[in-house]
């Protein structure tokens, strides 16, 4: 049976939005679906009694009350709280103009047992106080309506999860509904399937709900859910996020600086390029935002080694390659530099650098990040034009090198070497030399937010994309690297959340 985490399936649901399928669709089929089951199962069941929580579960559980009091049953709705959020506040609604449903809404344990002969009048009880959004021990009157659940004899119907449960591990901290009939959405979710959880999941159905498979490969603001943009009042400079940018020559100056700057409006606080001499003054003067280390010379060489490998310490991730070009020693320093670091620090390797490491394992987190041309110069392999192929392709060099890559095209195709993500972001106003560049800066700084190196690069290659076709809606054919990087901070600020948190205060 095909299984989902609760995180997954908040991505995939989000993503789903994203390409047109509306969540309250989706709220609408999962709840059609609970009451679908219910009718076919409980055919001569009268009177239903839903008991509905203020997520997105208790919204289910409404439009399922909605279904049922149109196909002629009998219905009563206990409401622990009135829902606030938008999709669930708006079905909640709804039942309430329903002529004969009869609807109590309890803020605490006594009230609800004022209510123990509603639960005896029913003959099916739909559970949809929890589901994936259960966090921490129960809180009342939550806990309570569990046990009063469990007490009553009419079968339980649970919405997705049995409440109480928890969606991954299966594991039930205090208590949980035990169901007859559990229905879940999309795939099972991944703790019903744990053997702790047999004796309360019941008959398990998994009912479709229109989110498109597209939903849990193309990359969309769902995966925004695997990083941390948050922030702590208390939090000091370098918390954010420091990384190195190992890049540039004599002939390239501008490479590095555009990883650089693309890391700081991404939201690390420190970016620093280690350069040779040339590219490093160069760097210096293009502004006060980047500092630059120079390294002797007009090239990255073996000499330079040793200095980066114990300038790398200070920083939480490593980008090189953008601009370094590949005369004299830069590549052997290329791939001494990765030998040192690879596995101790999170490696982005991109550009001059790929073409170095041709045949080398990579170690803990890398990511490479190239274009087709660098693909083949790294694998010896031509990326296929078609999509599907081309994914798979990268899927096996990914798990082959022990890295994630991200190749770079009209679709970016990421993948781990297990799971693939594709991102449709971007434009032609983009083949402009330089947005590689800030591609690299954003899964650098991505990877300071994330312990998922898929994510940061399939998070980095949609902001990119984005950035870029913001840039061209102004622009047209005529961006460059640098108007991509004003509109990072809005494009990541549209999908990230970005809150300050409080340390809880501690007896
Ligand atoms: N993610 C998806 O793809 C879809 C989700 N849907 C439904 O949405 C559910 C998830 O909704 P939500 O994320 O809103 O979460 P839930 O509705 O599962 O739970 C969140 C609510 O429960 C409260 N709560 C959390 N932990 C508690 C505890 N320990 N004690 C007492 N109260 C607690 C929260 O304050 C919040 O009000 C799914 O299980 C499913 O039923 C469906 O509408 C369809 C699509
Ligand atoms: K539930």
């Amino acid at each position: 049976m095909d299984v989902i985490t609760s995180l997954e399936m908040y991505v995939a649901d989000r993503n789903a939005e994203w390409l047109g399928v509306p969540r309250l669709v989706l709220m609408e089929n999962a709840g059609a679906a609970v009451a679908r089951n219910i009718l076919k199962k409980y055919p001569h069941a009268s009177r239903v009694l839903a008991i509905c929580g203020t997520g997105d579960n208790g919204g289910d559980g409404y439009v399922a009350v909605r279904h049922l009091h149109a196909a002629g049953k009998e219905v009563r709705v206990i409401a622990l709280g009135e829902p606030r959020e938008e999709l669930a506040a708006r079905n909640y609604h709804a039942v309430r103009r329903l002529w004969g449903v009869e609807v109590a809404v309890v803020q605490s344990p006594l009230e609800l047992l004022a209510l123990q002969d509603w639960l005896m009048w029913a003959d099916v009880i739909i559970d949809a106080v929890l589901g994936t959004g259960i966090r921490g021990a129960l809180r009342e009157p939550h806990a309570t309506a569990i046990e009063l659940m469990n007490i009553a004899p009419a079968p339980k119907v649970a919405v997705d999860i049995p409440s109480g449960l928890d969606p991954d591990t299966g594991e039930v901290r205090d208590k949980a509904v035990k169901a007859a009939l559990t229905v879940t959405f999309h795939k099972a979710k991944k703790g019903l399937l744990a053997p702790s959880a047999a004796r309360y999941v019941g008959e398990l159905v998994v009912e479709p709900i229109g989110i498109p498979p597209e939903a849990e490969v193309i990359v969309g603001p769902g995966d925004f859910a695997y990083l941390n943009f948050s922030r702590r009042a208390d939090s000091k400079k370098g918390d954010h996020g420091r990384v190195l940018v190992v890049g540039g020559s004599l002939e390239y100056s501008g490479a590095p600086v555009f990883v650089a700057k693309a890391a700081l409006r991404a939201g690390v606080d420190l970016a620093v390029i280690a350069a040779p001499e040339p590219a490093a003054y160069a760097a210096k003067a293009m502004g006060p935002d980047v500092i630059a280390v120079p390294l002797e010379g007009p090239r990255l060489s073996l000499r330079h080694v040793e200095k980066i490998a114990s300038l790398a310490e200070r920083f939480d991730v490593v980008a090189i390659g953008p601009g370094l070009g590949t005369e004299g020693e830069t590549p052997d320093a290329v791939r001494e530099i990765f030998k040192r670091l690879a596995g101790r620090k999170p490696l982005v390797v991109d550009a001059d650098a790929l073409k170095a490491l041709r045949g080398e394992k990579a170690a803990g987190v890398t990511i490479y990040t190239p274009h087709a041309g660098e693909f083949k110069a790294l694998t010896g392999i031509e990326p296929p034009e078609a999509l599907r192929e081309r994914a798979e392709v990268v899927k096996q060099q990914a798990a082959s090198i022990g890295a994630v890559i991200l190749l770079k095209g009209r679709y970016d195709v990421i993948s781990d070497g297990v799971k693939v993500k594709i991102n449709a972001t971007g434009t032609p106003a983009m083949t402009v030399g330089g947005t590689g560049d800030v591609l690299t800066g954003l899964v650098a700084a991505f990877l300071t937010k994330t312990t998922n190196p898929l994510e940061a690069a399939a998070v980095a290659a949609f902001v990119n994309g984005l950035a870029g076709e913001e840039a061209a809606a102004q622009l047209g054919f005529h961006i460059t690297a640098s108007d991509l990087l004003d509109k990072i901070p809005g494009v990541i600020r549209k999908f990230a959340r970005e809150e300050v948190t409080h340390a809880s205060s501690r007896a």
